[in-house]
């Protein structure tokens, strides 16, 4: 897939099929906009995800939604700021010099309720109008819902909010997950704790509250069930917010290693021991606890 940041002008595109949005999380309203687009393959066209001012912390890092992406099928991610030249231009400009100008836009996949252009004059319906007149289909999508909320990303970030990574995963479609690559943590872990793989999060990612979480992890060649910890660890004091994970039944040094941890289950918020005994009493439970939970699901 190909990653194009807009800094000033567009790039030229071939015949495309666009989906347009922020697309913060690709939820599943999101992805019944990629499976629009990736429709359209088939007559040729390329498929063009166009992301309209992100904020600065995602569900997703940007590297994240690319993989994402790249796995649907997406041919070309367009990330373009808010700025205020866009800010400030009319929807029908956007439409003339953007999608069908630089973009060849020959589809259009948006929601029913999505809105562009200065002040947000820009509609489905004044696409299909357009569309007629410049040669391009469109495809307006009713709201994926979840009982009588539309599922959004701001839905999606009240719930990580509080940590029901239950309703996350329901309305994003696959579990909430953390990239990183296993670094090194103060090695206390091994000596007088359990054994654990320590990652850091991107700045830009949107986290649940610090807290211990039932977790999967992903590496190369092998996936393992484990507690994960999101949080500065109170009771020795870490600088930084880190991810670190107790994996059941693994021994092994896996620092180096690429890896996703996705979160199923919150289970208890992150506090401060008087000692490390009390920590390792507390792990162990948590442990029994994490283990209990995956059984559960066997069921
Ligand atoms: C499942 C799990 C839960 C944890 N819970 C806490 C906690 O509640 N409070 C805390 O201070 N540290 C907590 N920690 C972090 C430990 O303090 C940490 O594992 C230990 O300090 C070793 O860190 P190191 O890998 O940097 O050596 C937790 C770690 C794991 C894996
Ligand atoms: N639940 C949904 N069902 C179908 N399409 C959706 C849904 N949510 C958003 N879309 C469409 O997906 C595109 C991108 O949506 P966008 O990320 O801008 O909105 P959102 O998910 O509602 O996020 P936010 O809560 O930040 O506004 C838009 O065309 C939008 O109309």
């Amino acid at each position: 897939m190909e990653y194009l940041k807009i800094d000033g002008e567009f790039p030229r595109l071939s015949k495309s099929a666009v989906t347009l949005g922020k697309f913060d999380g690709i939820h599943r309203g999101h992805q019944k906009l990629v499976e629009k687009i990736l429709e359209q393959k088939e007559k040729g066209l390329q498929t063009v995800l166009f992301s309209l001012g992100i904020g600065s912390q995602m569900i997703f890092t940007k590297d994240e939604r690319c993989q994402l992406l790249e796995k649907a099928g997406v041919d070309v991610l367009i990330e373009c700021p808010l700025d205020n030249r866009i800010r400030h231009m009319k929807a029908e400009t956007f439409v003339k010099e953007i999608l069908v100008g630089d973009l060849q836009a020959e589809h259009v996949a948006v929601g029913e309720d999505f809105r562009f252009g200065y002040e947000r004059k820009g509609t489905p319906q004044l696409l299909e109008t357009m569309g007629r007149k410049l040669g391009f289909t469109v495809d307006v999508v009713p709201k994926e819902m979840e009982g009588r909320r539309k599922i959004s990303s701001t839905f999606i970030r009240e719930e990580l909010k509080k940590g029901n990574m239950e309703k996350v995963n329901d309305l994003l479609g696959i579990p909430f997950f953390v990239d990183g690559v296993i670094e090194h943590g103060r090695g206390m872990g091994h000596k007088v704790l359990l054994p654990t793989t320590n990652i850091v999060p991107a700045k830009e990612k949107l986290m649940p509250p610090n807290g211990v979480y039932d977790t999967v992890s992903h590496f190369k060649d092998r996936t393992l069930c484990g507690i994960t910890n999101v949080g500065y660890k109170p009771t020795i004091g870490e600088k930084f917010l880190g991810v670190e994970t107790y994996l059941f039944d693994c021994e092994e040094d896996l620092y180096g290693e690429p890896c996703r941890v996705e979160f199923f289950h919150y289970s208890r918020p992150e506090k401060r021991f008087s000692s490390i005994e009390a920590l390792k009493q507390q792990l162990l439970k948590d442990a029994e606890k994490g283990k209990a939970y995956f059984h559960s699901l066997e069921k």
